[in-house]
């Protein structure tokens, strides 16, 4: 019994959780799930729109309003839009995940990032616990291939990496496992929209 208005998963169900400030969300954001519903073979994929990013100094705009926006956006029945992070009282991705992971015991969960941030994942707390909690799907974004292949994270866990045409193996792996794959890639980003006044 969930003591939260969470999702519902039944038990061996493959969940990709996509963290994001989504402010706002965007087309990149709706590409790159449809992409690891396919590519990574799971069964969902849940938005986790963040509270805020603890690296960032300036807050997002309200949550209500990002979550809003974001299920305006997207209507996809295995596309879930969560707050469970506030749900949980939770700011650091590794508590996010290791929360979800002891209450859904037998959900298979796989993390999701744009290339981004593996290349910025080295800074994040508890990031090596992420890689060991779970297995993590990293999705190409323009501009970002080289200092995401020589990140720390990759040289870190190269050992545990799986090739890109084995991806659909990776939310079946036990952590540690990664893959990074490449897709037909979309230049979207919250920052350039929000620097156009596109939002707010
Ligand atoms: N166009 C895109 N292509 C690939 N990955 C993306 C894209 N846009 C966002 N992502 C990924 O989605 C997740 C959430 O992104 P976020 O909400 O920070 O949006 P953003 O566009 O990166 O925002 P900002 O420009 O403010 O940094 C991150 O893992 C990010 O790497
Ligand atoms: O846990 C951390 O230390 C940490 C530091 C920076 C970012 N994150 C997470 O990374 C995800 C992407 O953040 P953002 O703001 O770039 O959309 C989001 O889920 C954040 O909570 C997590």
């Amino acid at each position: 019994m969930l003591r939260f208005n969470l999702p519902k998963s039944n038990a061996g169900r493959r969940v990709g959780l996509l963290g994001g400030s989504f402010d706002p969300a965007h087309e990149g954001h709706v590409r790159i799930s449809e992409q690891a519903l396919k590519r990574f073979d799971l069964d969902q994929v849940w938005w986790l729109v963040s509270p805020a990013n603890p690296l960032k100094p300036q807050g997002p705009a309200p949550l209500d309003k990002r979550v809003a926006h974001a299920k305006r956006l997207i209507d996809h029945p295995r596309i879930v839009i969560t707050d469970v992070e506030t749900q949980l009282d939770t700011r650091f991705t590794f508590d996010s995940l290791r929360a979800l992971r002891d209450i859904y015991s037998t959900t298979r969960f796989t993390w999701l990032m744009g290339a981004d941030n593996l290349a910025q994942i080295h800074q994040w707390r508890d990031w090596q616990d992420i890689f060991q909690l779970m297995p993590v799907g990293v999705l190409a974004r323009p501009g970002q291939g080289l200092a995401a292949q020589c990140a720390p994270a990759a040289r870190r866990f190269a050992s545990a990496r799986l090739a890109a045409r084995d991806s659909r193996l990776l939310s079946h792996c036990t952590a540690p496992a990664w893959c990074f794959v490449d897709m037909p890639q979309n230049p979207a980003s919250s920052s350039a929209i929000r620097n156009r006044g596109g939002w707010g």
